[in-house]
C-alpha cells in the first residue's frame, strides 16, 4: 500500500480473556497516521497479550477493534496492514540474514527496501550473507527489527523493541521509527522503557 494514505487503529472498550482470567477490560484509544503510542504496566498488566490480539494471535474478547484507510473504499484487513516483532525475533538460525529477510519479503510483500538495504539502516551489511546463529543476541535483534523497513507495512507492533540493543543500535532504531511516522507509519510498543520519540501517546495498563 501506499504508507502516505491516511489511516487509523481504533481500539473502544477492548477486553482481553486468557484461560478464564480477563487480562484487562475497558481499554479505549485510537492511533493515527504518524503517530506512536507506547503500552506501558508492570509485569504481567497485558502489553504483550494487547499486540498479540491486536496481530491476530489471540481471539478477540469483547469491545472494537477497527481499521480504517481514508481513501480504500473497502480497506484490506488489519492483518495485511500491520507487522509484529515480539520478544522472540522469528529468525531461522540456520538461514543468513539474506535469507530470512528473503522469506520476509515472501510473507509480507515486497516493500521499498532489499534485504541489503534494510540491514543497512540498521548497520549491518556485513552479516548480509553469515548464518543467523553466528550472530549475537543484538544482532539477531537488529536483522529482526530489518523486517519492519523491508516490510512496508503501515502498522508497526514492537514488543519491547529495545531488548538487547545497545545505545547506538538504540538511536538507529528509534531513527527508524521516526523516519515511519514522518511517512505516515503507525506504530504501538509495548515497552519499560521510554523510546523517547516527542508525542507518544501514552497507553497505560493497570497491575491486576
Ligand atoms: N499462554 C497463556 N495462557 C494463559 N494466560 C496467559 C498466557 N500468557 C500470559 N498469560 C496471562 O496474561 C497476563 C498478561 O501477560 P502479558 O505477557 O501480556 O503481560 P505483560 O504486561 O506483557 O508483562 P511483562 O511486562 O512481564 O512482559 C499474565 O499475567 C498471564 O497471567
Amino acid at each position: 500500500m501506499d504508507i502516505t494514505q491516511r489511516c487509523h487503529l481504533l481500539i473502544e472498550d477492548f477486553s482481553v480473556t486468557r484461560g478464564e482470567r480477563v487480562v484487562f477490560g475497558g481499554l479505549s484509544f485510537r492511533l493515527g497516521s504518524g503517530e506512536i503510542a507506547e503500552v506501558t504496566g508492570p509485569n504481567g498488566a497485558g502489553k504483550s497479550t494487547l499486540l498479540r490480539a491486536i496481530a491476530g494471535f489471540l481471539p478477540l474478547g469483547s469491545g472494537r477493534m477497527s481499521w480504517a484507510e481514508s481513501e480504500a473504499t473497502d480497506s484490506a484487513p488489519l492483518v495485511e496492514r500491520l507487522h509484529y516483532v515480539g520478544h522472540l525475533d522469528g529468525l531461522k538460525s540456520a538461514l543468513t540474514a539474506r535469507e530470512n529477510l528473503e522469506i520476509g519479503l515472501g510473507i509480507l510483500g515486497r516493500g521499498r527496501l532489499s534485504p541489503l538495504e534494510a540491514l543497512d539502516h540498521l548497520e549491518l551489511a556485513h552479516v548480509l550473507d553469515l548464518p543467523v546463529g553466528f550472530l549475537s543476541a543484538g544482532q539477531r535483534r537488529r536483522v529482526a527489527l530489518a523486517r519492519l523497513v523491508i516490510s512496508g507495512r503501515p502498522l508497526w507492533l514492537l514488543d519491547e523493541p529495545l531488548t538487547a540493543l545497545d545505545r547506538h543500535a538504540r538511536a538507529l532504531l528509534r531513527a527508524i521509527v521516526a523516519d515511519h511516522l514522518r511517512s505516515g507509519g503507525l506504530v504501538l510498543a509495548a515497552t519499560h522503557e521510554p523510546l523517547g520519540l516527542p508525542e507518544t501517546i501514552q497507553v497505560r495498563l493497570g497491575a491486576r
